[in-house]
């Protein structure tokens, strides 16, 4: 069947991007925008014809009752335009609150996108730049720039008054126009440069923070406080250099502006003598010359915050274009675990060479796989493969048959359990960590904290299971984070479930209590991979998969494998229990 083309794809354009898509959204209510600024923009004529009237007809005729109406008319008039202006901002902010609503969770997974090709905490700017561009909407540039297509309102009322008018009315736009050019030219590299440098200096801080003891324990505050000054300092220093430069043309502007109001006075004072204008439309064409290059001179005012929404939005653009949401899903039936992987070659965000290279293997339903195998070997990169953090370069990870990149990431997120080797936590309460920020199920947060052996520990705690564990967990023990973070993993037996050294930090009970749920969890029929360096939670495994330098050195039946590593030093465990090693303690190491 003949796939119909998009428009875009005949005319070589780029698919619309979410944010595209947003602004598409916010268009409707900024055409009615510039439509209320024609309005606003006729009443912005008020006060010249008010001038012209009370110079022309009441001066000469000192007729009070004139004044008195006209007054009250242009007291309407203004009434009308305020409440047109304030009508024209409420427009703007929500226009702008639209805006984000429909691209704020683009924002976040384009974020989580790109942080999990290239982790780094730069990519977060993007969130905060999808609040500069919704500001932009509310703040004076952008009525600046609707003001703009009816300053000719302006030109025409000029000219009707005097040619001549017309004429320094158009002088003074283009001089403004030229002036406003320049500024850009002037000032968009540099206040790029500056955001840029701001934006890393920001991150560095972030980083820095985040190792706070470190700094504090080694003394490394003063050096790193050095290398954020640095960064703060590029920035200040490209911000300075703008703004000396904006200062000028801000000047030049003024000037332009104040100069040609006494050229027009002058010049009127001239067509007055010569009787080709009254000393009122005098007075009308300086202030409408004035209002004429307004929004201009606002625009040149507020540029900063023009061009910095302008970066902002090309950031986010391009993070969307180089992050896209992958296409939607079909819901398959929930697996039962069947893993297999094959000709695996998997390459670390960043890396040339892979660190994994051809790893096949397969494990029924049920299965307890313990990968096993030195430092660096691609344990914990295999781990990420197989819950789909990292995508396979080549090859394929199947459950029950089908690719990992094929399965709805909701679904295959609730099948999936991960404890990953550095754990972390969220701010928030253990049971909304356990049930990982869901709806929660508060027999299935007990019963996965029971497994994991923390069930007693959240009961000592101030509020339980409501206990609110600070930014990343920071109030409980690593132990404490490491078993919170098992019973996360197992929360409602996922199917599958990926635990990467989930006994690093635990004590003797943690360890009992880590082997008790595996073995629950395997009752349950849940498959289990196991990444571990300990020799003695290798009891648990039903099968053995020794990795070394990304590639299969051995796997199958976890004595068989065993056998073949250490030979005849194994011992075999007796009802279940770990297995031994002679001659290696408890707890050592298994390296290929
Ligand atoms: N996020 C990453 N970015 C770049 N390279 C990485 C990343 N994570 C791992 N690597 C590289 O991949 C290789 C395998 O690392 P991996 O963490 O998978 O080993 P491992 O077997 O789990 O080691 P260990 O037992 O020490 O945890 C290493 O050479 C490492 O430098």
């Amino acid at each position: 069947m003949t796939q119909p083309i998009a428009a875009s794809q005949i005319h070589g354009a780029l698919p619309p991007t979410p944010l595209d898509l947003a602004v598409r959204a916010v268009k409707p209510a900024m055409w009615t925008v510039i439509a209320f600024s024609f309005f606003i923009n006729i009443l912005g004529l008020t006060g010249s014809i008010y001038m012209m009237q009370v110079y022309d007809r009441v001066l000469s005729s000192r007729s009070i009752q004139t004044l008195v109406l006209l007054t009250l008319i242009v007291a309407i008039l203004y009434m009308v335009a305020s409440a047109l202006e304030a009508f024209r901002t409420q427009l703007l902010v929500r226009a702008g609150v639209k805006f984000d609503d429909s691209i704020k969770e683009h924002a976040f997974d384009a974020v989580q996108r790109a942080s999990l090709r290239r982790p780094s905490p730069s990519h977060v700017q993007a969130l905060r730049d999808v609040d500069t561009v919704r500001d932009f909407f509310a703040g004076p540039g952008l009525i600046s720039c609707c003001d703009v297509p009816w300053v000719p309102i302006y030109i025409i009322f000029a000219t009707l008054l005097h040619p001549v008018y017309g004429i320094l009315a158009v002088l003074s736009c283009v001089i403004s126009g030229v002036l406003a050019y320049a500024n850009d030219r002037a000032t968009r590299a540099i206040l790029d440069r500056a955001t840029k440098a701001n934006i890393s200096a920001n991150n560095h801080a972030v980083t820095t923070f985040r190792n706070a003891e470190v700094l504090q324990a080694m003394g490394m505050v003063r050096q790193l406080r050095q290398r954020w000054g640095q960064h703060r300092g590029a920035a200040l220093g490209w911000q300075g250099l703008a703004a000396d430069r904006a200062a000028f043309l801000v000047s030049a502007t003024k000037f332009n502006r104040v100069f040609m109001q006494s050229v027009i006075l002058g010049v009127g004072a001239y067509l007055a003598i010569e009787r080709e204008i009254t000393p009122g439309m005098m007075i009308a064409a300086s202030i409408v010359v004035g209002r004429c290059i307004q929004p201009i001179e606002t625009a040149i005012g507020n540029w900063k915050g023009i061009v910095s929404a302008r970066s902002a939005y090309r950031r986010v653009q391009e993070l969307m274009r180089m992050t896209p949401a992958p296409a939607p899903r079909m819901r398959l039936p929930d697996p039962a675990g069947a893993l297999s992987v094959e000709n695996l070659v998997v390459h670390a965000p960043g890396r040339d060479v892979p660190v994994l290279r051809g790893v096949s293997f397969a494990v029924p339903p049920g299965t307890t796989l313990g990968v096993i195998g030195p430092s660096a070997a691609g344990k914990s990169s295999l781990a990420r493969v197989l819950v789909g953090v990292w995508p396979p370069s080549a090859g394929a990870v199947r459950l029950d048959g089908s690719e990992l990149s094929h399965w709805d990431p909701e679904q295959l997120g609730r099948s999936l359990g991960y404890l990953p080797q550095d754990v972390e936590l969220f701010a928030g309460t253990i049971a909304d960590n356990i049930a990982r920020f869901g709806e929660r199920d508060e027999a299935a947060i007990v019963e996965a904290a029971q497994m994991a052996g923390v069930h007693e520990m959240i009961q000592r705690l101030p509020q339980g299971y409501n206990t609110d564990i600070g930014e990343a967990g920071a109030s409980l023990s690593g132990g404490q984070r490491q078993r919170v973070a098992l019973a996360r993993a197992i929360y409602a037996k996922p199917k599958l479930i990926v635990l990467d050294e989930p006994n690093a930090s635990l004590d003797a009970a943690g360890e009992q209590a880590l082997g008790a749920a595996v073995l629950a969890l395997k009752k349950a029929g849940s498959t289990v991979i196991l990444v571990t360096h300990k020799t003695n939670s290798l009891g648990l495994c039903d099968m053995i998969l020794l990795l070394n330098e990304g590639t299969v050195h051995g796997f199958g039946p976890r004595d068989e494998v065993l056998a073949k590593v250490l030979g005849p030093r194994l011992v075999k465990p007796e009802g279940g229990g770990p297995a031994r090693v002679a001659g290696r303690p408890e707890g050592a190491t298994v390296e290929a």
